[in-house]
């Protein structure tokens, strides 16, 4: 599904991936983590050539990107969905207009836009919504309407840069069960950036540790489970008492 050969990049005289290979199988959700400055981030980019590799071959659903003209990328591009930590959405946009402009750059059939675009928001919870601006949303909200709008041109591979790393817990909990529904319900391959290892362990199945710009290992992991974290007063209430009775002892 993904496959890089080899793949260097250098910002200046820095070279931030060194020579990186990585396969990683239809259906996967793989997790790539490390420390601040690793190259996660710059891999990620890398996938969709949103970074342009200095050497090595990107491929990805069987299609060599790296041998593609601009317009060849463009279309392959349509199956490359992509979010953001900091949501990146259009603020003079409404949520509708916001998924509608990923359709209208992937020229996608006119008469059968706004059935899609309803369709990705209430995939994602927000079909009510539709008329507000990000700024009358909450962060939680906001990261929905990305991923609707990466949802909307039918991707293949979901790529997903610190997506709940602006979020509290309890938002970053749901975030990562829409992923986990892409997933699961829509066969949409996932990776995802992050260097929180609880998002990690959560959801993925293949996790490659990466340190300074190189793969230090890739491991099969066993999801654990989105943890939701209750969020009633009396449990705050009890966490403190509990922290009280620890200084106590
Ligand atoms: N466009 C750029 N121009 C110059 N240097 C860059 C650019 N993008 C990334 N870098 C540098 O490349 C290195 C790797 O950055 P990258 O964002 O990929 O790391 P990361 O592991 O994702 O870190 P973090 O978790 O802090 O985001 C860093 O030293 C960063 O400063």
């Amino acid at each position: 599904m993904i496959k890089l050969v080899n793949v260097s990049k250098s910002f200046s005289q820095f070279k931030v991936i060194k020579s990186v290979s990585l396969t990683i199988d239809k259906g996967e959700v793989h997790g790539i983590i490390g420390a601040s400055g690793a190259g996660k981030s710059t891999l990620l980019r890398l996938v969709n050539l949103l970074e342009l590799p200095d050497q090595g071959e990107v491929e990805v659903n069987g299609q060599k990107l790296t041998n593609l003209s601009s317009k060849e990328l463009r279309r392959a591009r349509k199956s490359i969905g992509m979010i953001f930590q900091h949501f990146n959405l259009l603020a003079n946009k409404t949520v509708y207009e916001n998924v509608a402009v990923s359709l209208e750059l992937a020229n996608y059939p006119k008469k059968e836009r706004r059935d899609r675009i309803i369709e990705c928001l209430q995939f994602v919870g927000l079909k009510d919504l539709i008329k507000q601006y990000p700024a009358q949303l909450s962060g939680g909200q906001k990261q929905r309407v990305a991923i609707a709008r990466a949802l909307a041109n039918n991707p293949q591979v979901l790529l997903c840069d610190e997506p709940t790393s602006s979020l509290d817990p309890n938002i970053s909990a749901e975030i990562l069960g829409v992923l986990e529904n892409i997933n699961k319900v829509l066969g949409v391959t996932i990776v995802i950036v992050s260097h929180e290892m609880e998002v990690i362990k959560s959801i993925c199945n293949r996790v490659t540790v990466m340190a300074n710009g190189e793969i230090y290992d890739t491991v099969s992991t066993e999801p654990i489970g989105i943890h939701h974290i209750d969020k009633s007063p009396s449990y705050f209430v009890e966490q403190l008492a509990k922290a009280g009775e620890m200084d106590d002892a």
